[in-house]
């Protein structure tokens, strides 16, 4: 998206737009609130990326959306507005035919993805039947279509093939085709090309953003890799612990991270030079699981910046700067321009009005 299209992206509707999601898991032992009260919009055309460190709750986040959230998950609040109307209200059966029709999504191993019993072409060609009502030479014409724009070479061929028959690289580019299959506006990818080498990611990501272009899809990444985001990512929420900690513009958040956890997060990049498969190094100390309704911010054990409030008073998004709705940060020391006190005593006052200020 062009800095101008962004400008623009506030008068444009969201696709989706995730409203205080909350989404928890009963284990015999606990209960992890993987999802802790997230919000966040995704664009027509628009790349968003979600990044965070392992257990974060980026995956269940996409997941929740997907209403693919399993005992003894639970999806315990909040709204999914998918072009105006809440997933969260739909039926399995209105969530069959959404999944893989509107949202269609990419995981990281392309054969949970794939069946090993059925060639690439009939799972294609079942896909575009499902979603599109396509069926004998026309859906084997469009199967092959997709197959070379996802650029398999020979694609005429390769449908007769079996998963196991392609390469890393080929199955997750077929997995791509069969979530094309069925048109879809938005694609929630969840680590796509970590298991991938990097020549291989990249012509991945290119494609993406080649097809993403031609088809005005809006993509949600999620990733641990910093090099990536910078990569394809129009816009970043960062998560930790549950909760989305800074949202901002992909190169305001590069040039600029408020939140203490981003701003380690880019430190422990080596070099500062942004490379596809620069990992998330660690930051000292454990991500805590969240097992309770946070009052303290959840950063704060590990932060070089924490101060006595950050024990009692739990942050909530809030612009980095007054009146800047586009990069936002759940931390006290925000908004920049105002004394500390009166930043905390905002961020307290808002936790107990309801959340975030939106
Ligand atoms: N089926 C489950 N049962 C119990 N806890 C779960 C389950 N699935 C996820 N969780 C917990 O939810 C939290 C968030 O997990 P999630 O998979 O979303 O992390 P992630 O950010 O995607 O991490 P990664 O980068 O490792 O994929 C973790 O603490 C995890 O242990
Ligand atoms: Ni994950």
């Amino acid at each position: 998206m062009s800095s101008q299209e962004a400008a623009l992206r506030q008068t444009d509707e969201a696709i989706l737009s995730i409203e205080n999601l909350q989404t928890s898991f009963y284990t015999d032992k606990e209960v992890i609130r993987a999802v802790d009260n997230v919000s966040f919009d995704i664009y027509p055309g628009e790349t968003v990326g979600i990044v965070g460190e392992s257990g974060s709750g980026k995956s269940v986040t996409a997941r929740s959306i997907m209403r693919l959230i399993d005992s003894p998950g639970r999806i315990e609040g909040g709204r999914v507005m998918y072009k105006g109307e809440n997933l969260l209200d739909k039926s399995k059966r209105q969530m069959r035919g959404i999944r893989g029709g509107e949202i269609a999504m990419v995981f990281q191993d392309p054969l949970t993805s794939l069946n090993p019993v059925y060639t690439v072409g009939n799972q294609i060609k079942e896909s575009l039947r499902l979603h599109r009502g396509m069926t004998g030479r026309k859906a084997t014409r469009e199967a092959i279509n997709l197959l070379e724009a996802v650029g398999i070479p020979d694609a005429q061929r390769r449908l007769r093939e079996y998963p196991h028959q392609f390469s890393g690289g080929m199955r997750q580019r077929a997995v791509i085709a069969m979530a094309l299959a069925c048109d879809p506006d938005l694609l929630i990818c969840d680590e796509p090309t970590t298991a991938l080498d990097v020549t291989i990611q990249a012509q991945i990501l290119e494609l993406l953003e080649e097809l993403q272009e031609e088809r005005d899809l809006a993509i949600m990444f999620i990733t641990h890799d910093m090099g990536v985001i910078a990569e394809i990512a129009d816009r970043v929420n960062v998560m930790y612990a549950g909760e989305i900690v800074e949202s901002a513009p992909v190169l305001e958040l590069f040039e600029s991270p408020k939140h203490p956890y981003t701003q380690g997060l880019l430190n422990s990049i080596p070099g500062h030079g942004l490379e596809e498969g620069d990992r998330l190094a660690t930051i000292e100390g454990d991500v805590p699981t969240p097992n309770e309704k946070p009052t303290y911010c959840r950063f704060a054990p590990r932060c070089p910046k924490a101060f006595d409030a950050c024990d009692t008073v739990h942050p909530v998004p809030i612009d980095v700067h007054e009146g800047d709705v586009d990069h936002r940060a759940s931390c006290l020391l925000y908004p920049e321009e105002l004394p500390t006190e009166e930043a905390v005593a905002r961020h307290r006052e808002r936790e107990t009005t309801g959340g975030d200020d939106r």
